[in-house]
């Protein structure tokens, strides 16, 4: 049995961030709502350890999760991926989103392992444009990680761009990258303001969406799939044409483009249906809350099986109208939004 929120909202998917460690300082990082990363070599004594990311899985499998994205800070800075991966409940699709840095040597091991696909972080194809917003000279490992990714079968491989003022001119070359290059799909991510940790770092939010649109134009618009927008590069529409159906392109590997834009978009958190976990084991209903952290701690299985049920009822999509002052001056939800359907 799915649980569903007041939203409607059935809940699918879970997200797991692994650590906050990162080898990479990007200027941009919201660290999956929790602001900065530490380095790489920073103890991480708060992280969840195997066992507890297992038995969340093992959990929530039971309401019929599945599929999981791990991520973090840098999810392969932790030992115990391969393990957690391995003893992840089969019935549930695992993906991973990572800088790539770690990827050459491993991605082929990871796929044995049960890893199913990766999103790999590039936001420039420059290399000195890459070391100055991700604060790193990896670029030829990322490069080679892709790669990779793309020959262990880790299918499709997204190549993720946060859409912001140093990346905006680079969305042109990115779109021609993936339609050129085999397995690969391109998103494009709004940039989020909230949470990152890094209030010096002021932008105007407009431009940001003025640019997704004006990529919009760039590329042939296919449909609104999921939470998302999907378009399909030109370059590539001739072997689009023989997949007209959204299953099919769902399947489609390459040239595709992905609009991520949860703050623009009102669509988006009204289809959101993922849980949250950070890496010291809480769960939360949505990136940009931290109002409803339930820790996870020394759980046992039915009382985190309590906690997920008590976090997906108080759900509540965070960007667009879907919460109203009351006369207190206290937010509730705007009763236009309440699901009257049923909740499996
Ligand atoms: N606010 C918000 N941002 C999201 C959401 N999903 C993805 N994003 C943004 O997009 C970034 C990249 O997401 P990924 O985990 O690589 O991919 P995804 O789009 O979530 O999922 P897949 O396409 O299934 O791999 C996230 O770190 C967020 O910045 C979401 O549900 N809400
Ligand atoms: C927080 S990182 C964690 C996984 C891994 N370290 C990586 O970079 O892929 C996950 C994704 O969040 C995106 N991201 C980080 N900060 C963001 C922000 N402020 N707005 C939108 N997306 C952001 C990154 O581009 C990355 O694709
Ligand atoms: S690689 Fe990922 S976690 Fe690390 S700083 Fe960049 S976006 Fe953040
Ligand atoms: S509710 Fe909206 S902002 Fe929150 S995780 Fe879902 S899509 Fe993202």
């Amino acid at each position: 049995m799915t649980l569903s929120d007041d939203f409607g909202r059935e809940v699918t998917g879970v997200r797991v961030s692994l650590t906050d460690r990162c080898n990479f300082d990007c200027v941009y990082c919201h660290n999956e709502g929790l602001g900065d990363t530490r380095g790489p070599m920073e103890p991480g004594d708060d992280e969840m350890d195997t066992d507890d990311v297992v038995r969340f899985l093992e959990v929530v499998s039971e309401y019929g999760v599945d599929s999981v994205k791990l991520t973090g800070g840098e999810p392969m800075l932790r030992q115990d991926l391969e393990e957690i991966i391995r003893r992840t409940p089969d019935s549930m699709e695992v993906s991973m989103t990572t800088n790539g840095t770690f990827l050459p040597g491993r991605a082929e091991d990871l796929k044995e392992t049960g890893l199913d696909r990766v999103n790999v972080s590039q936001d420039a194809l420059d290399p000195d444009e890459f070391a100055e917003i991700t604060k790193s000279g990896a670029y030829d490992k990322v490069m080679e990680g892709v790669q990779a990714a793309v020959d262990a079968g880790l299918a499709p491989v997204k190549l993720n761009m946060v859409v912001f003022e140093h990346t905006a001119g680079y969305v042109e070359g990115m779109v021609e990258h993936v339609a050129e290059n085999e397995g690969l799909q391109l998103q494009l991510i709004e940039y989020m303001p909230e949470l990152t940790g890094k209030p010096e770092w002021n932008i105007d939010i407009q431009r940001v969406h003025d640019w997704l649109a004006d990529i919009a134009e760039h590329v042939e618009h296919r449909e609104m799939h999921d939470r998302k927008r999907y378009y399909v590069n030109p370059e590539a529409a001739e072997s689009v044409a023989a997949t007209p159906e959204p299953a099919d392109i769902e399947e489609f590997q390459g040239g595709m483009v992905e609009i991520v834009d949860p703050v623009e978009n009102a669509d988006f958190c009204a289809n959101c249906g993922r849980v949250r976990v950070t890496h010291e084991g809480y769960l939360k209903g949505c990136l940009n809350r931290n109002d409803d952290l339930k820790s996870m701690g020394e759980m046992s299985r039915e009382e985190i099986a309590e906690a997920f049920e008590e976090v997906v009822a108080e759900r509540v999509p965070y960007y667009g109208e879907y919460l109203v002052e009351n006369e207190r001056g206290e937010y509730e939800i705007n009763d236009e939004y309440i699901s009257t359907g049923t909740a499996d």
